[in-house]
């Protein structure tokens, strides 16, 4: 659906997207997880048509984007900043405005019940909730019933239950055979939404998969903690099925493992019949958080 090669941008002589080449597939939910400065955003902007790059080439539904910018805004939607919205008109009011923009477009009534607006038609934007804004952010982004959704930190700044109730939306957009192109810097809204992530970097996209397949390229997949009484017991840990090494911080003992059911298991056994108990017994498996540390050497969100 869209194919980008070797992009490049500068602002004033310093790259800041540089030779970014990946695809995002019909239907799917692609995500670009970075940290702040990372480019998230003027990558997504050159592909909307609303930067021009220094470089490279920018496919959409098989037609070149930059060339033909205007025959790739109608299959496009783009998520408004939720401050771009009017704050002095109503819900109805502002579906309706985006809605002269364009030909043809989706029912009011079907908008209002898919964005969970009813009861909000008559109220003023400025009297919106923040996750009532980003619905009707998204709602005005879909009106002309667009095959490629563009949402740009949809969640940042919302609770829990309103990105949570984000996310469903999001999931009916693909329902309904949109792609969604999104960018995040929430690991677990990474984890949860997308199909794919693109990991980017310092303007670079250093890796791409399925967030399984990211976290399955790390070798130690998971550890089991626990806290020893007996600090001699240590060296029979070591010698457990698959154990790749063990760490302790006092008596805070943990192992690491590329098969966690074996080692558990064997653990398990080894201080039963040996009556050691293992004291808060646990176990961690790897999530995005550590895929990004392996990778960039930093975290996410520090
Ligand atoms: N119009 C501009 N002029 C000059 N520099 C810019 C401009 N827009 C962005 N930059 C710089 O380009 C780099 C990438 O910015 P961009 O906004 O694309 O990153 P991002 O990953 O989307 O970050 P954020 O999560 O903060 O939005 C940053 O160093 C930023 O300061």
């Amino acid at each position: 659906m869209i194919k980008v090669n070797e992009l490049v941008k500068k602002y004033g002589g310093q790259e800041v997207v540089k030779r970014l080449s990946f695809s995002v597939r019909e239907g799917e939910i692609f995500g670009l997880l970075g940290p702040n400065g990372a480019g998230k955003t003027t990558t997504m902007e050159m592909i909307e048509g609303l930067r021009t790059p220094d470089g490279g080439t920018i496919e959409i539904n098989g037609i070149d984007a930059i060339k033909h910018r205007q025959k790739v805004k109608q299959w496009i939607g783009v998520q408004l900043q939720s401050t771009a919205l009017f704050d002095h008109l109503t819900v109805k009011e502002s579906l309706r405005l985006y809605g002269s923009f364009y030909a043809r477009v989706r029912p009011l009534h079907e908008m209002l019940t898919a964005f969970q607006l009813e009861e909000k038609e008559k109220t003023l934007v400025k009297h919106l909730s923040g996750g009532q804004r980003q619905r009707l952010a998204i709602a005005l982004a879909v009106i002309h019933d667009p095959k490629v959704i563009f949402l740009d930190e949809p969640t940042t700044g919302l609770d829990p239950q309103a990105r949570r109730s984000l996310w469903e939306i999001v999931f009916r957009l693909r329902e309904e055979g949109r792609t969604v192109f999104l960018s995040t810097h929430y690991m677990e809204e990474a984890e949860v939404l997308c199909d794919r992530i693109g990991i980017m970097d310092q303007g670079r996209l250093i890796d791409l998969d399925t967030p399984a397949g990211l976290i399955r390229q790390l070798t130690a997949e998971s550890r089991i903690e626990f806290v020893l009484n007996d600090m001699t017991r240590l060296p029979w840990l070591e010698r457990l099925p698959e154990v790749k090494f063990v760490e302790h911080a006092e008596r805070e003992v943990t192992l690491h493992t590329d098969q966690l059911e074996t080692s558990l298991s064997e653990l398990v056994t080894w201080a039963k019949e040996n009556d050691v108990p293992l004291i808060g017994l646990r176990t961690r498996s790897a999530t995005l958080e550590d895929v990004f540390l392996a990778r960039t050497g930093k975290r996410l969100n520090s």
